[in-house]
């Protein structure tokens, strides 16, 4: 892989804009920590961006990485494979849930085919395609990549989340869209934090008891198979990961170098970010969690993480969804240090 992905990403070495950020929120007009946690991600801002008070979270996009992955015909989803690239007709046309949210919040959406099983249903021509394969291996049988697939899924990534910043961005989403791709992002989770196959596995789309206990299985025999190798975080995406999701860790590692702050989703983003750092040590500190998915495995790995998600409502679409729901209240926290009067102005001490 490019060697300008792998090997430590240097913190944010704005200490000063961080220390000063407490600062102010201490001296804002309102009791000592009444703006509750929006006063940490005022913090973080100003950490991220290196400036207090921070500027304004304008400019947010988001990048739908879609790919199928071939553990789904094991029966590990609720829904069949055909979904996906019926869904990503759906974001072309803007009526995805994602879509309805992202046109409320304006953020903009982009939607790439990744490895589609396009011999399925087909993919509008009008979808951007850097296409690395059709699905993704089926991990509990097979790795879900080559060697030179990860390489290129990863370098996609990091073009891709460049082409984002090039557009400008304040702040970056990545989003999933690939029927079964809870079953991988639980593997990389349980296989990165040493976390057993009954602690992962949730019910994704809506799986019954059944489907529970036989996605817990398939869970246990890709983890079984891929044994050791999974302790190199490369080796672990090409093994138990995939093509859209080894894109999205390229694009998450990108935007931390670059020093763009991201937004994380559900199970299949956190699953990435806990790789892209990993890969990248440090790349975390760019990231901020936008809610908490009902996946027993995100919960887990944003403890791992010391992350505190902004929304806690039952999400369980991925797309993003979850992410772009939480912008607004980003957002305010750039803004209320930047626009809030200080208790010092409006109650003078003599
Ligand atoms: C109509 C539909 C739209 C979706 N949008 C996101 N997902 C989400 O659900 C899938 C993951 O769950 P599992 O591992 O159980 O298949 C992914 O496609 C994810 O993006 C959807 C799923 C469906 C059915
Ligand atoms: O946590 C998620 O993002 C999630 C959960 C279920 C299905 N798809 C995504």
């Amino acid at each position: 892989m490019s060697e300008q992905l792998r090997g430590p990403v240097a913190p944010p070495s704005q200490e000063a804009a961080a220390a000063a950020a407490r600062e102010r929120l201490d001296g804002l007009a309102k009791p000592l920590g009444a703006l509750g946690q929006i006063e940490d991600l005022a913090a973080w801002l100003c950490a991220v961006q290196g400036e207090c008070p921070p500027r304004p979270v304008d400019r947010v996009r988001a990048v739908i990485f879609a790919g199928d992955h071939g553990v789904t015909k094991s029966g590990v989803s609720a829904y069949p494979a055909e979904v996906t690239a019926a869904m990503v007709r759906a974001f072309l046309a803007q009526v995805a849930g994602v879509s309805v949210l992202a046109r409320q919040h304006d953020v903009a959406v982009r939607v790439l085919d990744i490895a589609v099983d396009d011999e399925l249903v087909g993919v509008p021509a009008e979808v951007t395609r850097y296409k690395v394969r059709r699905s993704s291996g089926a991990i509990h049988i097979e790795d879900a990549l080559s060697v030179d697939e990860v390489t290129m899924a990863l370098d996609y990534g990091a073009q891709i989340a460049a082409e984002e910043l090039a557009a400008g961005a304040d702040l970056l989403i990545g989003g999933d869209m690939g029927i079964g791709n809870t079953t991988p992002a639980a593997c990389l989770i349980a296989a990165s934090l040493g976390l057993s196959a009954a602690e992962v596995t949730g019910r994704g789309t809506g799986i019954d008891d059944a489907g529970l206990m036989h996605k817990r299985h398939i869970i246990e025999q890709a983890l079984s198979r891929v044994g050791d190798r999974a302790s190199d975080p490369v080796e672990r995406l090409q093994a138990l990961g995939s093509a859209d999701m080894a894109a999205a860790v390229g694009f998450l590692i990108a935007a931390a170098r670059a020093g763009v702050p991201v937004l994380l989703d559900g199970v299949i983003s956190v699953a990435e970010a806990i790789i892209a750092d990993a890969i990248a040590p440090g790349a975390a500190m760019w990231f901020a969690a936008g809610h908490r998915s009902p996946e027993p495995a995100q919960a887990l790995a944003l403890e791992k993480f010391g992350l505190t998600p902004i929304l806690d409502l039952g999400l369980r679409l991925g797309e993003g969804s979850g992410a772009v729901a939480a912008v607004p209240i980003v957002r305010s926290a750039a803004l209320v240090l930047r626009d809030m009067a200080l208790l010092s102005d409006l109650v003078p001490s003599d």
